[in-house]
């Protein structure tokens, strides 16, 4: 997969070189590449901003220096990914659908927004173009969500995890909050490992973190909660 992130704080996305999606790219699996929107700026300050039509506080994002990057960058075969708070929610269903692309290209605004006939323009010339929140809070730009979606979605690459089943058991791949992990020692400042996960019945160890997954569920994300397993939850107390 390659993904393209245009940013006018590319640096920002140096985040992206650790951990996960560092793996990925020395692997081959990913070819990240983060671009610098002034690169497509010709003026002595290399503006990219200016004062909103229709007037209102902050400013806009100019539209030429998008056209240019897109222009140079190319987005054919890709999905344009425009984070923005009146977005779609970006979900896990989400990130499986784009881990499936081959290429993304993704757009960090800042100031008050990108002026929409970026995307309209783009759109028209066949991108096909996904404006996605990351949740119900205002940040100062695309970059956080971008950093979000792609540490997402690089995860779900096949062959990049090193061990792909890993990937079927967490939160949200089955609809359910993840259970409690727990590791050594046994005791630690007095608390201990609940007893069924140090014995070798895998049965009762598979029970245990199901039900821990649809009590935390219920308690944390009711909304998550599918119908079907609200009768598994007569035994529980989830008022509080
Ligand atoms: N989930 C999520 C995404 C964003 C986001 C994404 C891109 C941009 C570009 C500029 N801003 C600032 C902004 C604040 C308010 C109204 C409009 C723009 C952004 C915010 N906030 N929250």
């Amino acid at each position: 997969m390659r993904i393209d992130v245009l940013s006018i704080f590319p640096d920002y996305l140096r985040a992206l070189d650790l951990s996960l999606p560092g793996r990925a790219q020395r692997s081959g699996l990913l070819d990240l590449r983060v671009h610098d929107l002034r690169t497509w700026t010709h003026d002595r300050h290399r503006t990219v901003d200016d004062t909103p039509y229709g007037g209102g506080a902050g400013m806009v994002m100019k539209p030429e220096p998008w056209g240019e990057a897109f222009d140079e960058i190319g987005l054919e075969g890709a999905v344009l990914l425009v984070p923005t708070p009146s977005g779609e929610v970006f979900r896990q269903s989400t990130a499986r659908e784009l881990a499936g692309e081959e290429r993304l290209v993704i757009a960090c605004g800042r100031y008050e927004g990108i002026d929409a006939r970026v995307v309209e323009h783009a759109a028209a010339g066949g991108a096909r173009v996904r404006e996605v929140s990351i949740g119900d809070y205002v940040l100062n730009g695309g970059e956080v969500a971008a950093l979000a979606v792609v540490e997402a979605v690089v995860r779900l690459l096949p062959g990049f995890m090193g061990n792909p089943s890993s990937l079927v058991e967490e939160s949200h791949e089955d609809g359910l909050l993840e259970y409690p992990v727990y590791t050594k020692p046994p005791t630690w400042r007095g608390l201990d490992v609940p007893d069924v996960l140090r014995g070798g019945d895998h049965g009762a160890i598979e029970r245990w973190r199901r039900e821990r997954a649809l009590e935390r569920t219920a308690r944390r994300r009711p909304d998550l909660l599918p119908v079907s397993q609200l009768a598994a939850l007569g035994e529980y107390d989830v008022a509080t």
